[in-house]
């Protein structure tokens, strides 16, 4: 069953953040979460990852409400890769990824606790800065250590915030590649909607803190849904493997 959004709504002075979202995020599945800035991703995150309480409604975890749960026994279970990450931490790149395996162990070092971490930093491509501090770190780098760090913690959901943020091209798709192949729940909030439709399973649209649409791609990623929810026109087509291809129009015709 995984994760349950039932009716949750979270508001800040007086107004709606997120405003009654039910959704059923699918087991083992890669999920997108998409909307324009301020319509509620972020918040929807943080509530669906137990960091904020819902004041209407409540998330599930399998059928318990997260709110309730031990939060130990959340974090072994749930991971979260959040946008902001401080830069001052004076701690190498192992310790930060050593860190996800707290829920586990609290004694981090063991082998087995140091074979898991290095793991996760080969697989996000940073094995070779182990040894590095981690205020040294450049933006890109420091996004792919938190995953690391989130991986560490082997969570059967994992949720991120923006992972692609500071990521170039390659290693964007990199990352995307290992999000929709790891054996867990994936939720993730992305901005690019081409990315989005080529690598999630399925996807949630939010705009001013309510759920507009909700499932595969193709049926999310319309015409007509970008143009009301962005404010943006486009051509959507179907890429080589079905998935929707979007190309954006200027909202001025424009020659070359
Ligand atoms: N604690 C708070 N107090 C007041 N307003 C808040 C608070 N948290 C979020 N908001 C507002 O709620 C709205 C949604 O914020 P949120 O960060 O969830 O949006 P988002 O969709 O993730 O945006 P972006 O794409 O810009 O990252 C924004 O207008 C934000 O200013």
């Amino acid at each position: 069953m995984s994760l349950h959004a039932r009716d949750v709504t979270w508001t800040a002075q007086g107004r709606p953040i997120v405003d009654g979202i039910t959704v059923e995020i699918a087991p083992g599945g890669l999920t997108g979460v998409l909307g324009p800035n301020g319509s509620g991703k972020s918040t929807f995150l943080r509530l669906l990852a137990g960091l904020l309480r819902p004041q209407g409604g409540a998330v599930l975890l399998d059928g318990h409400d997260l709110g309730r749960l031990p939060r130990r026994d959340v974090a072994r279970r749930l991971a979260v890769a959040a946008q902001e990450v401080s830069t001052d931490v004076e701690l190498t790149v192992l310790d930060v990824v050593l860190l996800g395996r707290i829920p586990h162990n609290r004694r981090m070092t063991g082998a087995d606790g140091l074979a898991r971490a290095r793991r996760a930093l080969r697989r996000c491509g940073v094995a070779d800065l182990e040894h590095r501090r981690w205020p040294t770190l450049s933006g890109g780098e420091r996004q792919r250590v938190s995953i690391a760090r989130a991986l560490a913690q082997e969570p059967t959901e994992l949720l991120l915030d923006e992972p692609t943020n500071h990521l170039d091209i390659a290693h964007q798709l990199a990352l995307l590649d290992l999000l929709a192949a790891i054996p867990a729940t994936v939720v993730t909030v992305l901005h690019d909607l081409n990315l989005a439709a080529q690598y999630c399973d399925h996807l949630l649209l939010l705009h001013k803190g309510r759920l507009v649409a909700t499932g595969p791609p193709g049926r999310v990623l319309t015409e007509e849904t970008v143009e009301r929810v962005y404010g943006v026109r486009t051509e959507i087509t179907r890429s080589p493997t079905g998935r929707p291809a979007l190309r954006f129009l200027p909202r001025a015709a424009r020659t070359a």
